[in-house]
């Protein structure tokens, strides 16, 4: 047998942009893909500050932060045009941004469509406007990159309230599974991540709880006992999908809920 070697960082020397990489999922993975010998990670997010204030703790020597608002398509084609001209390729993208509806009380009897209509343009829209222009550049640049989306276990079942936000997280599935049967041939596999409930501001916010007290109350949906959900486990879930490690996985909705329970 041969004697084992040092194994080579995972991302070693890629370019990567992370949508909403300023706070929660997005920022964890952020700083993943650094430790893991990502070249750059380019943050795209409306949050400047805390965008800017990811990007200084990484060092700005590996990542970058560029103002991006996912539901315009002209930025997010600027941005993916920046990254390569600045960087020489695109080899991921992690297209993560996602939103709540401004109202939670979203039925089917009383839905609110602007409401509807805004949580769209953020999900699946921003979504649709990532892969469409990522794709476009790597297939250019001969590049057989991952693209990495985030779904979420709303992406796969329905729920008493909420409507706008399940609908959206279901559409993001379908774009997965057509674009990694459209994108294959060119060496581009497109995979998704489902998270359950896990402490960030969004969901925070949106709840009104603290990041102990989700915890506490969504710990009884998972089998798996002992351990809570941290946004640390989606990155690692995220870092499979973006590296080598998972070179023949395509069109895979990977689910990171502990076994949750209906
Ligand atoms: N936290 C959860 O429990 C959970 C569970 C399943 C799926 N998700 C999904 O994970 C993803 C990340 O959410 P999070 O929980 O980390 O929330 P978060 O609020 O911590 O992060 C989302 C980021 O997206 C940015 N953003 C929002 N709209 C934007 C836009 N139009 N353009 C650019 N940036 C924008 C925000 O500024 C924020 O920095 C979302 O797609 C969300 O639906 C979250």
């Amino acid at each position: 047998m041969a004697e084992p070697t040092l194994c080579k960082k995972k991302l070693e020397g890629k370019v990567a942009i992370v949508t909403g990489g300023a706070s929660g999922i997005g920022e964890a993975t952020a700083y993943h893909f650094a430790k893991h010998g990502a070249r750059m990670v380019v943050i795209a997010d409306i949050q400047e500050e805390l965008g800017q204030q990811v990007a200084k703790s990484i060092g700005f020597s590996y990542s970058t932060f560029l103002r991006c608002d996912v539901a315009n398509e002209e930025q997010v084609k600027d941005m993916v045009e920046w990254t390569v001209k600045k960087y020489g390729q695109l080899d991921i993208i992690f297209s993560n941004v996602g939103t709540y509806s401004r109202r939670s009380d979203q039925t089917v009897l009383d839905l609110d469509l602007l409401a509807l209509d805004h949580v769209f343009a953020t999900n699946v829209r921003g979504m649709a406007a990532w892969v469409k222009q990522s794709a476009r550049a790597m297939v250019e640049g001969g590049v057989r990159g991952p693209i990495v989306c985030t779904a979420s276990v709303a992406a796969s079942r329905g729920a008493v309230n909420r409507t706008d936000y399940y609908m959206s997280k279901h559409a993001v599935l379908g774009h997965v599974s057509s674009a990694s049967k459209q994108l294959g041939k060119y060496g581009i596999r497109v995979n998704s991540i489902s998270p359950s409930t896990v402490a960030t501001p969004m969901v925070c916010s949106a709840i009104e709880m603290d990041a102990e007290q989700l915890e506490k109350a969504f710990e009884p949906h998972a089998s798996l006992k002992g351990i809570t959900l941290k946004v640390e486990h989606i990155a690692d879930a995220v870092l499979f999908l973006a590296s080598d490690d998972s070179g023949f996985v395509n069109g895979h909705d990977l689910v990171v809920d502990g076994g949750w329970l209906d």
